[in-house]
């Protein structure tokens, strides 16, 4: 790559910020990921031209049509001859930063963060084609990355745009050789999904791409949209890797799954273990867990994450394996617990002076979701046992 170790020069467009703190603070990092065609640069140019007043750097591996966004508020600041350059930094009059760049997004955001304090929020583009999921591991709890550029950055989210149209037929035909398609991988791989394109489809079609999606990933919280059009807030700060915030309305972990209206929303799902081309999603209700459940539960998932297997089983070949996984539950001694994961990574952390039910608003019955291969019955039981021993 030529250039490699130029910085790019950030310009003040003029663009309103937002009061920072003194304290200094890691700037968050959306991934917006979805299916060819489904909206993505639709919604990237949405948010490089809105007024929003943030300062957001943008990342996307080719510019392509987007070039031409708002041509007339774009300055091209890149120097010499573009043909030759692997990179490219648009400013935008509205405070955006503009980043295209053909390999690694890391070495991007590295340039980037030489410029910390200059934005506000880092949104990385990815590929039609592209799984979010190492993406997303490669920014949450990796270890090297923590001591580099962790330090500037945390994972807020990832977004996925689906094509209403087209989606779910992709989605249902969706099947490479080890089962899982990128489509679903997408979906499975994200926090909030932007059902696109709604205007060009009936009520009908959409309440069962809908329902597809949700069979995936129960987790996630779904949006309708035309030409990418959500509230920014919906889809950044939104906080979906954190166990902070989530006694200020701001509940990080979209833990209401569909069904929770009904009456039936405390029983475990069983009926709800769903399979979608090798993909399967399980949510189990957790009740408060004494210290050898709590150990227990740890152990099951880290046996199920790191060594694909169920406790108990010494058999692996079932194929077992898990792309994400959320939970929050509680002790009997009133403490709160998120758990968080993507793929073999997860954390379980306690949410901090945040032990009272009431002070949280949250019930006392906590739920965990796993998004995964292989999630059958055997599994569910599995866990059911664990928590309840
Ligand atoms: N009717 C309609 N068209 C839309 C909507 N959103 C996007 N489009 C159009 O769909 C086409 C594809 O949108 P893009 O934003 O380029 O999709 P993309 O996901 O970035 O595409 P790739 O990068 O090729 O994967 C464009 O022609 C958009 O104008 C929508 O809500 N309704």
């Amino acid at each position: 790559m030529e250039d490699d170790e130029e910085i790019p020069q950030l310009v003040d467009a003029g663009g309103a910020n937002i009061a920072r703190d003194a304290q200094p603070t890691t700037v968050p990092l959306t991934i917006i990921c979805g299916f060819l065609g489904a909206g993505k640069s639709t919604l990237v140019k949405r948010i490089l031209s809105e007024r929003h007043g943030y300062k957001i750097a943008v990342i996307m591996n080719e510019f392509g049509d987007t070039a031409d966004i708002e041509a007339k508020t774009i300055n091209v600041t890149s120097t010499g001859d573009t043909a030759q350059q692997s990179e490219e930094f648009l400013e935008l009059a509205n405070g955006c930063l503009c980043c295209s760049i053909k390999d690694s997004g890391i070495a991007a955001i590295e340039k980037l963060m030489q410029r910390k304090g200059a934005f506000d929020h880092i949104v990385l583009e990815t590929t039609g084609l592209a799984d979010p999921g190492p993406i997303a591991s490669l920014f949450w709890q990796n270890e090297e990355y923590a001591m580099g550029l962790g330090e500037d950055i945390h994972l807020d989210g990832v977004v996925c745009v689906v094509d209403a149209v087209f989606g779910r037929q992709q989605m249902e035909e969706d099947h490479i050789d080890d089962g899982i398609g990128e489509s679903l991988r997408q979906i499975a791989g994200s926090d909030v999904i932007l059902l696109n394109k709604v205007d060009l489809v009936g009520a009908t079609d959409i309440e069962e791409t809908e329902e597809v999606i949700r069979k995936i990933n129960p987790a996630a919280t779904i949006y309708q949209t035309v030409q990418a059009g959500i509230d920014l807030k919906n889809i950044m700060g939104i906080n979906a890797y954190s166990s902070r915030l989530i006694s200020q309305g701001s509940a990080p972990l979209h833990l209401h799954m569909h069904g929770d209206d009904h009456s039936h929303s405390h029983e475990d799902r069983g009926p709800t273990h769903y399979e979608i081309r090798g993909i399967t999603s399980m949510q189990i209700v957790c009740p408060p867990l004494g210290p050898l459940q709590f150990e227990n539960l740890d152990e099951w998932i880290r046996t199920v994450l790191w060594e694909s297997r169920v406790p108990g089983e010494n058999d692996n070949s079932s194929e077992l394996e898990i792309l994400r996984c959320k939970g929050l539950f509680a002790t009997k001694g009133g403490d709160l617990y998120v758990l968080q994961g993507v793929r073999s990574l997860y954390e379980i952390v306690k949410v901090e002076g945040e032990g009272e039910e009431e002070s949280t608003g949250l019930p006392g019955v906590g739920k965990i979701v796993f998004i995964g291969k292989g999630l059958g019955e055997r599994v569910r039981r599995s866990l059911h046992e664990i928590l309840r021993s």
